[in-house]
């Protein structure tokens, strides 16, 4: 198969995980008889650097014209003072309205090799099997105004949270769908007992249930949520929630994986093309150390041979690399425990990579014995 993806790497650790994730998918191609076509765009503070804008239209078009998107991250502190038009996190915001990814789907997983990386107890993260549907291109993150105000002669601020209905109920049906694949649960946060905003997401989470009668509804508040992903994971199923509750709460989640740097994600259009992205930012307190743990990344990427090209076999034999690698005891830094192996980002693509290899060998092996 031929397929187009769209390379955005951006700034700080992006970059690092990015390369990592496109040697990945090489070693894909390459055993599995694909061809990837990677073109580079650039998003964020290089952007704003190179070409005075965290979105040029060159990096919309090309997104527009692939198969697929694989973003890094971006951000960091020299771009963070900067006015709202020139800081790096407008790019990815802009990125996601333009191509209308509504949901970014965060699955949480656990890892009975990385059981002691987590400094939760084995006990209430065994067996977690988690999705968080996060709103994605409304919310609070978008909505006008959005600026500082002089109301009674004193300096104030404002945000604002706005959704339209359809807004709500796409997300939520989307959840719902996914609830019918797996476990049969969807729990819906929000903070209904103060926001209208999450009163109508309740009310539209009601009425959407109606049409999955096999799918249990569930409201939670979200300071509760936020309490209960720690001190029992293993209740949750599907979890659907506002844009910037499912930011802050996603990021939570991934404690109970062990790192920030194990949590891939999938955002979602109508029509397409969509984007791949770790959970994490461009972590400017590692960068060019080495230690960006790049599972997170190659697990995006994983996530998009399944989900935009169909490729299930291959996404299959990617995330069974990176467990058999976790097995064998290799370790970033944020992963590290007592006893194992200590590797930089580009070894642990590397043993990946490698690891992938040597599956297909031995998979060759046994054929011919078959
Ligand atoms: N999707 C994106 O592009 C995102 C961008 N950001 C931006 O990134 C910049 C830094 O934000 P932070 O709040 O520091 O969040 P962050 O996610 O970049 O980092 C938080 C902590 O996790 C660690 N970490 C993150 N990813 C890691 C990985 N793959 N391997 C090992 N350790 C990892 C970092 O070293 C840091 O200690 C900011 O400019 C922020 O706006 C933040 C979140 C998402
Ligand atoms: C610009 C932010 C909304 C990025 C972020 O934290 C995320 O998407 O997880
Ligand atoms: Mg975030």
């Amino acid at each position: 198969m031929k397929k187009r993806i769209a390379v955005l790497p951006g700034d700080g650790i992006g970059k690092e995980v990015a390369k990592g994730a496109i040697e990945v998918l090489q070693a894909v191609g390459e055993r599995f008889g694909h061809q990837f076509y990677f073109q580079y765009g650039m998003i964020g503070g290089e952007a704003i650097d190179t070409l005075g804008t965290p979105l040029p239209d060159e990096t919309i078009e090309l997104c527009k014209q692939s198969d697929a998107v694989l973003l890094g991250a971006v951000g960091g502190p020299k771009w963070e003072k900067k006015p709202a038009h020139l800081r790096s996190e407008q790019g990815l915001l802009r990125i996601r309205k333009e191509l209308g990814l509504y949901a970014n789907v965060r699955p949480t997983s656990y890892y009975p090799s990385l059981a002691d990386a987590s400094p939760l107890r084995k006990e209430v993260i065994e067996g977690v099997e988690m999705v968080m549907v996060r709103e994605l291109s409304g919310g609070i993150y978008f909505g006008k105004p959005s600026e500082r105000i002089q109301k009674n002669g004193e300096d104030g601020v404002v945000d604002t949270l706005y959704y339209q209905r359809a807004e709500i109920e796409r997300v939520v049906r989307l959840a719902f769908e996914l609830a019918v694949e797996r476990k049969g649960k969807v729990t819906s946060i929000d903070k209904a007992n103060v926001l209208e905003s999450s009163r109508m997401w309740r009310e539209v989470a009601e009425v959407i249930s109606k049409d999955y009668p096999d799918v249990e509804l569930e409201h939670m508040l979200v300071d509760n949520a936020a309490m209960q992903m720690i001190k029992n994971p293993k209740q949750f199923d599907v979890v659907v929630t506002e844009n910037m509750f499912g930011d802050i709460l996603s990021d939570e989640a991934s404690v109970l994986t062990g790192s920030l740097g194990m949590l891939p994600s999938a955002s979602l259009s109508e029509r397409g093309p969509y984007l791949y992205e770790p959970i994490h930012g461009s972590a400017p307190d590692i960068k060019g150390k080495g230690s960006a743990n790049p599972i997170a990344m190659i697990l995006s990427a994983a996530m998009m041979l399944r989900q935009s090209f169909g490729m299930n076999e291959e996404a299959d034999a990617i995330e069974q690399a990176v467990n058999q690698v976790l097995d064998a005891g290799y370790r970033t830094k944020d992963i590290m425990t007592f006893g194992k192996k200590l590797v930089t980002t580009d070894e642990m693509v590397g043993e990946i990579k490698a690891t992938l290899m040597d599956n297909e060998a031995i998979m060759y092996i046994m054929s011919a014995y078959a």
